[in-house]
């Protein structure tokens, strides 16, 4: 796997993170490439999610928020122009088969080998990035942290579509509202279409251009919260100005849920005060969830607001 910078938006923790200008940990978004994805498994992915996305509306609730299913997420939730689908590891099968059952008719063998290959593929991949990204931010923090903070990490997908209203015309909108991932790290895939930004710390919106055969990764919450900041959770965004649909695949790296996070002093200095408080994760995501349910029109609440000190 290779980790590539491009202009210098990007930081690239093979090229050795200088410590004397932090810049390049504070974009939380970095691309990956040689990742070992086939363009023939996202072609699948693509083709089994469309079929998905073109149900009629009452089918896919049936596995929406208030069914016993809750894969679903419909138009309006996140977003008036955003639809999402949900797939949760460790058992990728037995996920992606929860919403198969309600959804098709058939029994769809295809659509849970094909997602359980890619939440495998990208389980593996996540476990490399948070080796990297721990080497980041010292020689000897992957062998001294990985095992205990990070060995219990697992992962969930969305398979996201964007739809973007017909009278777009020249404007854009908002396809998903600025926010932070709650995860570790975020691994995304986007179609050629692009129109996801990052907001840099002076507050301007840069694109993340869609760049073939790569992936886009970034910082989340809780190595944000974990690493003391030192690691940036940046707010993004994915705007829409053409009128075609747009698809991704964003897979989100996560602590247990039972995990109390906490920066160690390693991390943190000796003497020094901890940017955040100690949590429990899913004392966060409780909190998270609880903030955002409507609110797609406003600013994110993030783990600053939760846990700053
Ligand atoms: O669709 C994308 O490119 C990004 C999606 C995203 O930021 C998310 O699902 O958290
Ligand atoms: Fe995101």
């Amino acid at each position: 796997m290779a980790v590539m910078g491009q202009d210098s938006l990007w930081f690239c923790p093979e090229m050795k993170v200088s410590r004397s200008n932090s810049n390049e940990l504070e974009w939380g978004f970095f691309l990956i490439s040689n990742h070992g994805v086939s363009t023939d498994l996202y072609r699948k992915i693509y083709a089994l999610s469309n079929d998905l996305f073109s149900l009629p509306y009452e089918t896919k609730i049936k596995a929406g928020p208030s069914s016993s299913a809750r894969t679903y997420t419909p138009h309006f939730i996140a977003s008036p122009f955003f639809e999402s689908f949900r797939v949760s590891g460790p058992d990728f099968f037995a996920s992606a088969q929860v919403s198969a059952e309600v959804l098709f008719d058939q029994p769809n063998p295809e659509f849970n080998e094909k997602l359980t290959e890619y939440g495998k593929k990208m389980s593996e991949l996540s476990k490399i990035i948070v080796e990297l990204v721990l080497l980041c931010l010292g020689e000897d923090f992957p062998e001294k942290f990985y095992g205990p903070d990070f060995s219990d990490c697992h992962g969930y997908m969305r398979i996201n579509n964007y739809s973007p209203p017909e009278s777009l015309e020249g404007e854009e909108i908002e396809g998903l509202g600025m926010h932070t991932d709650m995860s570790c790290v975020t691994i995304v895939y986007q179609d050629e279409t692009g129109g996801l930004q990052v907001r840099s710390k002076e507050g301007l919106w840069m694109d993340i251009n869609p760049c073939p055969d790569t992936l886009v990764v970034n910082i989340g919450d809780l190595m944000h919260a974990w690493s003391n900041a030192k690691l940036r959770s940046s707010e993004h965004r994915v705007v829409l100005s053409r009128n075609v649909n747009r698809f991704s695949l964003a897979f989100f790296w996560c602590f247990d849920d039972e995990k109390l996070i906490s920066a160690p002093i390693e991390v943190v200095g000796e003497g020094k005060g901890s940017v955040f408080k100690p949590f429990v994760c899913k004392e966060y995501l409780k909190f998270r969830e609880s903030n955002e349910k409507g609110k797609f029109d406003k600013v994110g609440f993030t783990v600053r607001d939760f846990a700053g000190n």
